[in-house]
C-alpha cells in the first residue's frame, strides 16, 4: 500500500528532513511516494508574491488566493495522472482523483493519534503550509468544493508557519504504514495507542548511580511483568493526563496514588 503525500510550502528545504532515516527509507522502499511543491512557483509576477496586507487593517501579511489555487490544481492533475510518481490508488485499488487536504492551523481540530490513524489510511495527502498570519478565507472554500480540507492543530501554541506542524504529522503519519516501522508490535504499546501513556522503560546496567531496576523486570515472570507495566501506565496517566481517563478510573487511580 503506497501513499502519495504532496507539500505546498515556501519554504521547501524546510522539509529535507523528510529525507532522513525512517521517512527516508520508507521512500527509498516505495512506500511512501513525497512531493514538495514551492508555493512561489505558482505565482507571475516578477517578486513572486505570495502575500499582501490584510483587508480590515490589522497587523501581518496574508496568503494571496490565486498562488494557492493554482499550486493545489497542480498537485491534483500531476497527482491524478500519476506523474511524476505513482496516482495513488484507494483500498479498492482504484486511482483516487483527489487528496485529501490538510491545512495546519492553531484555529484547526486537534491532531491526535486518533487521527493519524485516519490519515494513514487515505490513499493520498496534501498539505498545504501556511503563514500563521493566514491563508485567505477563500481557499479553503475553493478547495473544500473540490476535494475534502481538514484544518488541524497540533496543539494550543502558536507557530509562525505551517511546515513544522506538517513534519511532526508526516512522521506520525508515515510510521504508521505497513512496512515502515520494524517490528509492527512497537506501534501497539505506545503513549495514547490505548489511551493511557507508556510505562517506564529499562536497560543495562541494573545497578547505575545507586538506582537500581525494579526488582520484577529482573526475573522472568512475564504476566508480572505485563501487570506492572499496566499499572505504571494507569498511575502515571493518572498523575500526568488525568484527561485521558475516564472520570471513575481517574479518581481511582489519584485515591490509589494518594494512599501509597
Ligand atoms: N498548532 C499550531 C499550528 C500552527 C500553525 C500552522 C500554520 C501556521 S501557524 N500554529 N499552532
Amino acid at each position: 500500500a503506497q501513499q502519495r503525500l504532496d507539500v505546498v510550502t515556501i519554504f521547501p528545504e524546510y522539509l529535507a528532513p523528510l529525507d532522513l532515516s525512517l521517512i527516508g527509507k520508507a521512500r527509498r522502499d516505495g512506500l511512501l511516494d513525497l512531493h514538495v511543491h514551492d508555493l512561489r512557483d505558482f505565482t507571475h509576477d516578477r517578486h513572486r508574491t505570495v502575500d499582501d496586507s490584510p483587508y480590515g487593517g490589522g497587523a501581518g501579511m496574508v496568503m494571496k488566493p490565486g498562488p494557492w489555487a493554482e499550486a493545489l490544481e497542480h498537485v491534483v492533475a500531476q497527482g491524478s495522472a500519476g506523474e511524476a510518481g505513482g496516482a495513488a490508488t484507494t483500498g479498492a485499488g482504484e486511482p483516487a482523483r483527489v487528496p485529501t487536504l490538510i491545512i495546519p492551523g492553531p484555529g484547526g481540530e486537534r491532531f491526535t493519534q486518533q487521527v493519524a490513524r485516519e490519515l494513514a489510511d487515505e490513499p493520498w495527502l496534501a498539505f498545504a503550509c501556511g503563514r500563521y498570519e493566514g491563508i485567505d478565507e477563500r481557499v479553503y472554500e475553493w478547495a473544500g468544493e473540490r476535494m475534502p480540507v481538514r484544518v488541524l492543530s497540533l496543539g494550543d501554541y502558536v507557530l509562525n508557519g505551517g511546515e513544522v506542524a506538517v513534519l511532526a504529522m508526516v512522521e506520525a503519519v508515515a510510521r504508521l504504514l505497513p512496512g515502515v516501522i520494524g517490528n509492527a508490535e512497537s506501534l501497539v504499546e505506545e503513549s495514547h495507542e490505548d489511551g493511557l501513556l507508556e510505562y517506564p522503560v529499562y536497560t543495562k546496567p541494573a545497578e547505575w548511580g545507586g538506582r537500581h531496576v525494579p526488582d520484577v523486570l529482573l526475573g522472568g515472570n512475564h504476566r508480572a511483568i505485563a501487570e506492572w507495566r499496566h499499572e505504571q501506565r494507569v498511575q502515571r496517566t493518572a498523575e500526568r493526563r488525568p484527561d485521558l481517563l475516564p472520570p471513575a478510573a481517574a479518581s481511582t487511580a489519584l485515591v490509589d496514588l494518594e494512599e501509597r
